[in-house]
């Protein structure tokens, strides 16, 4: 992608460089609280869940739209499933509406897409693996249709942040990665796609392993309704625009999804809204998993999974905390990328600073933003921003990204339009 063509049509931001961060998005203009700063679609989406389900139960069972991914209530007696459409060939993908079926056959669920799906899953070797390895094959599979079926879109792929195509994209694939291209090389060879790649060669282990890279370093999960204090992800999507948000641990923005409440065909497109006002000249931040992780899980996470060492205002401050539990082995370690999956630890110490004065005023933004934007509901960790303001007038309501409850802003004593004291990014 073109970044010096990616804008928003109100102009809310631009892409700027920053040393040590790569591309970021910078505000180019003053947002306010709850503002609505991006839409993205999806140039590619696939399915959460392992290609070997586990063992199916006789109660009913949620599945999902194959091609918009919204929820099918499906009982287990064939006479309910007359609202649900399979993929004519395989039987297996399931479609709501003959507009979605339609629609996946020329492009997600192509012919080779079914062909190789229905190939893997003969696969015993595959039905071994784990099940992030049976979902890398799905993304594996929806990459290679993509630039099939979406030249562009796949080239757009290819430019996001990642390994690019090269001998060294090969030391860094996994071995599951080098099996997964083994198994799709001997089962279901991609295509060539209609028109050139930019980048020389086609279907080679350089190119997964810069596709792996992609995907681990750009993906968006679409989470699942919040119940029962449960999260999980039920599809993962590339957003090319989004994928331009650098992570802070005190993010100034967060998005929303609304697979399931959103009407029309942009039911899988994520919305990116402000989370506190802030001025011109701001990077503008996504946190990639819930606030609420303890810092040494944010620096491992974030050295492990993206590559860099966060040296955020949060961190500075927590890097200097003694009295944190740094080694909780049960702190769980998530699902994937900017998921907002939960966590059970808490990384906030300033209860226990022994009043030490100044710690505690540093800590204050910490507090501060814990109480007012992190949702209080058992288990959710989701973070709170307002709704849209209409006119010139900011909302009270808060939307928490996880579980969608609203609140109201004056609940906590707020009013919903100061900034953060903390400089929350590096100023472009
Ligand atoms: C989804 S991309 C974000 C956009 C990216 N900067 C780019 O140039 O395309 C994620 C990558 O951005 C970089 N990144 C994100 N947040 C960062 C931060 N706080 N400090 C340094 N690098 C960061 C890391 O290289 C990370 O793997």
């Amino acid at each position: 992608m073109n970044i010096k063509q990616m804008s928003t049509s109100g102009g809310e931001f631009r892409v700027a460089e920053i040393e040590g961060r790569g591309r970021a998005l910078v505000a180019a203009q003053s947002l306010r609280a709850g503002q609505i700063i991006l839409r993205d679609s999806p140039i590619l989406l696939y399915s959460a869940f392992p290609l070997f389900p586990c063992s199916a139960s006789s109660s009913p069972y949620k599945s999902y739209c194959d091609c918009c991914f919204r929820t099918l209530q499906i009982s287990s007696s064939s006479s309910s499933l007359s609202s649900v459409y399979p993929c004519p060939e395989c039987s297996l993908h399931l479609f709501c509406s003959p507009k979605c079926l339609t629609a996946a056959l020329s492009s997600s669920h192509s012919p080779w897409v079914c062909k190789s799906l229905c190939l893997l899953r003969d696969c015993p070797s595959l039905r071994q693996q784990t099940v992030e390895c049976q979902v890398q094959v799905r993304f594996l599979i929806a990459a290679y249709n993509l630039a099939h079926v979406s030249p562009s879109h796949f080239k757009t792929l290819l430019s996001l942040q990642g390994l690019g195509l090269g001998l060294n994209s090969l030391d860094s694939i996994t071995p599951s990665g080098q099996y997964l291209h083994s198994l799709i090389s001997s089962l279901c060879i991609p295509p060539p796609p209609p028109i050139p790649l930019p980048q020389e060669g086609w279907f080679s282990m350089a190119l997964t392993a810069t596709l792996l890279a992609k995907d681990k370093l750009n993906t968006f999960g679409l989470m699942e309704p919040f119940s029962e204090g449960q999260r999980s992800v039920r599809a993962y999507g590339i957003y090319p625009k989004a994928s331009f948000f650098n992570h802070d641990c005190l993010p100034n923005a967060c998005r929303f999804d609304y697979v399931d409440t959103a009407t029309g065909p942009c039911n899988t497109d994520i919305i990116v809204r402000m989370i506190h006002d802030v001025p011109q000249g701001r990077e503008i931040c996504l946190s990639y998993f819930p606030v609420n992780e303890n810092y040494p899980n944010r620096q491992r996470r974030l050295l492990e999974d993206y590559g860099f060492t966060c040296q955020c205002d949060r961190c500075k401050v927590e890097a200097n905390w003694s009295d944190i539990d740094n080694d909780d082995p049960d702190v769980e370690q998530g699902e994937e990328f900017m998921d907002e999956d939960t966590d059970e630890h808490m990384g906030v110490a300033s209860e226990s600073d022994d009043g030490d004065g100044a710690q505690a005023e540093s800590d204050f933004p910490h507090a501060y933003f814990f109480l007012r934007y992190m949702c209080s509901r058992n288990n959710c960790w989701g973070t709170l921003a307002p709704l849209p303001p209409t006119g010139d007038s900011l909302s009270n309501i808060m939307e928490c990204n996880v579980c969608g409850d609203l609140s109201n802003d004056a609940d906590i004593g707020g009013d919903g339009q100061d900034e953060l004291s903390m400089d929350d990014s590096a100023a472009a």
